[in-house]
C-alpha cells in the first residue's frame, strides 16, 4: 500500500526569493487615521483644561454608546457627571505638582453617576498644543469584573455567615463560639477582666420529640434561639453547640452577675409557653456556669467546668442552676 504524505518541502525558488516588501506606511496617512483610531477605541478618551474644566477633546465613545450629546464647549463634569460643579473626586490635584509639573500617571476606579457603570481610569497631566498642561484621561468600563468582584465578595459573606451560624436558631454556631471565643479569652488576659462561661441543655427533650415530633422540638429550639438572642449583650456570645445544648461566653462578668442572668434565662425559659397544634410546649433547662480561671489554657477547660456544673443541675432534678466551685 503506497501513502501519499504530503510534502513540507518548501521549493528552492521560493527559499532564495526576497521576502515581500513591507507597505511603506506615510505619517500622514497615519496622522489623517488618527481620529478614525480613537473614535473606534473601545475606551473614552478625553482631554480637559485644568483651570476651567473646558472639554478640548472627547473620542466618540460617548456618543456612541448614548451617553450624551456633543461636548464641545462644555465642562467635563456637565458632559461626564451632568453636575452642577466641578466632582469632588477629580484627580486634578494628582497630576500636577506644586511647582505646576506633571507628576505621572494616575490609576483609579469609580462608578458613573449617568451611565451607573464602573470605570478604571488612566489620568494623566499632557502637554496640549498650545503647550499648556492638560488633563488626559482613558476610562475603560470594568462593570463586568467589578459586577463580578460585588457578587464574590457578597457569596463569601454569605458562605462566612452561614459557616458560623446556627441555622435553625440563628446562634453562632459551635465554630463561631471557638473562634470568638479564644479572642474574648486573650482580650480578658490583656485587660486583666474575668469572663463567665454558661452552658445549659433542655430537659427532656427527648420527650418533646417523641410525644409531639421533631418539627415541635424544632419550634422549641428557634424559640429558645429568639429568647437568648434578645436577652445577651452585643458584646456576649452565644450559641447553640449541639442538638438541645446551648453556651454563653460572657466577657468582663463576675461570677454573681453570672448568676443572675443564668437565673433569668432559667426563667424566661421557664415561662415560655410554644403553641403547637391544640396544646402549649413548656421546655425547661439546666444551667451550669464557670468562671475563667488563671490556669486555664484554652476555651475547652473553661467550658468543660461549666459542662460539670450543667450536669450537677440535672442530677439535682433539672430546671435549676448550678456554680462550678459549689461542688
Ligand atoms: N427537634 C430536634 N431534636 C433534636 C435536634 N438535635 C438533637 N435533637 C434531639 O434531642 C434529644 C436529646 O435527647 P437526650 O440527649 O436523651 O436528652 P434529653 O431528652 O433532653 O434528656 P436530659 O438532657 O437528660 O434532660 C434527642 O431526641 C435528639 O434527637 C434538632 O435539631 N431538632
Amino acid at each position: 500500500m503506497t501513502t501519499h504524505k504530503p510534502s513540507h518541502r518548501i521549493p528552492a525558488q521560493e527559499v532564495d526569493a526576497d521576502p515581500p516588501a513591507p507597505v511603506a506606511v506615510s505619517g500622514i496617512a497615519a496622522n489623517a487615521a488618527l481620529p478614525t483610531i480613537l473614535d473606534n477605541l473601545d475606551a473614552l478618551v478625553y482631554v480637559a483644561d485644568f483651570e476651567t474644566h473646558e472639554m478640548l477633546y472627547m473620542n466618540a465613545y460617548w456618543q456612541n454608546n448614548n451617553l450624551g450629546d456633543y461636548w464641545a464647549g462644555k465642562k467635563c463634569w456637565q458632559v461626564l457627571q451632568n453636575a452642577d460643579g466641578p466632582c469632588s473626586f477629580c484627580t486634578n490635584h494628582l497630576l500636577i505638582d506644586s511647582s505646576g509639573n506633571a507628576t505621572g500617571i494616575h490609576v483609579w476606579e469609580f462608578q458613573n453617576k449617568v451611565d451607573k457603570r464602573w470605570y478604571q481610569c488612566r489620568d494623566q497631566a499632557i502637554r496640549w498644543t498650545d503647550g499648556r498642561l492638560v488633563r488626559l484621561e482613558i476610562a475603560t468600563d470594568i462593570t463586568e469584573r467589578k459586577n463580578m468582584e460585588v457578587a464574590l465578595q457578597a457569596a463569601q459573606q454569605a458562605a462566612e455567615k452561614a459557616s458560623l451560624q446556627d441555622e435553625l436558631t440563628l446562634l453562632n454556631n459551635r465554630r463561631a463560639l471557638f473562634q470568638f471565643g479564644e479572642l474574648i479569652i486573650k482580650q480578658a488576659r490583656r485587660s486583666q477582666t474575668p469572663v463567665a462561661a454558661i452552658m445549659f441543655d433542655l430537659d427532656h427533650f427527648k420527650h418533646i420529640n417523641d410525644t409531639y415530633g421533631h418539627e415541635a422540638g424544632d419550634a422549641v429550639l428557634r424559640e429558645v434561639g429568639t429568647m437568648l438572642r434578645s436577652r445577651v449583650r452585643g458584646s456576649d456570645v452565644a450559641a447553640r453547640i449541639g442538638g438541645e445544648e446551648f453556651a454563653l461566653l460572657l466577657p468582663d462578668t463576675q461570677q454573681n452577675q453570672a448568676l443572675e442572668l443564668a437565673e433569668l434565662l432559667r426563667q424566661a425559659l421557664h415561662a415560655l409557653k410554644i403553641p403547637h397544634k391544640h396544646t402549649e410546649l413548656r421546655p425547661t433547662a439546666s444551667f451550669g456556669i464557670a468562671m475563667l480561671a488563671d490556669d486555664d489554657g484554652r476555651l475547652e477547660a473553661l467550658l468543660s467546668r461549666a459542662d460539670e456544673a450543667m450536669y450537677l443541675s440535672k442530677t439535682k432534678g433539672r430546671d435549676n442552676v448550678s456554680l462550678y466551685p459549689q461542688f
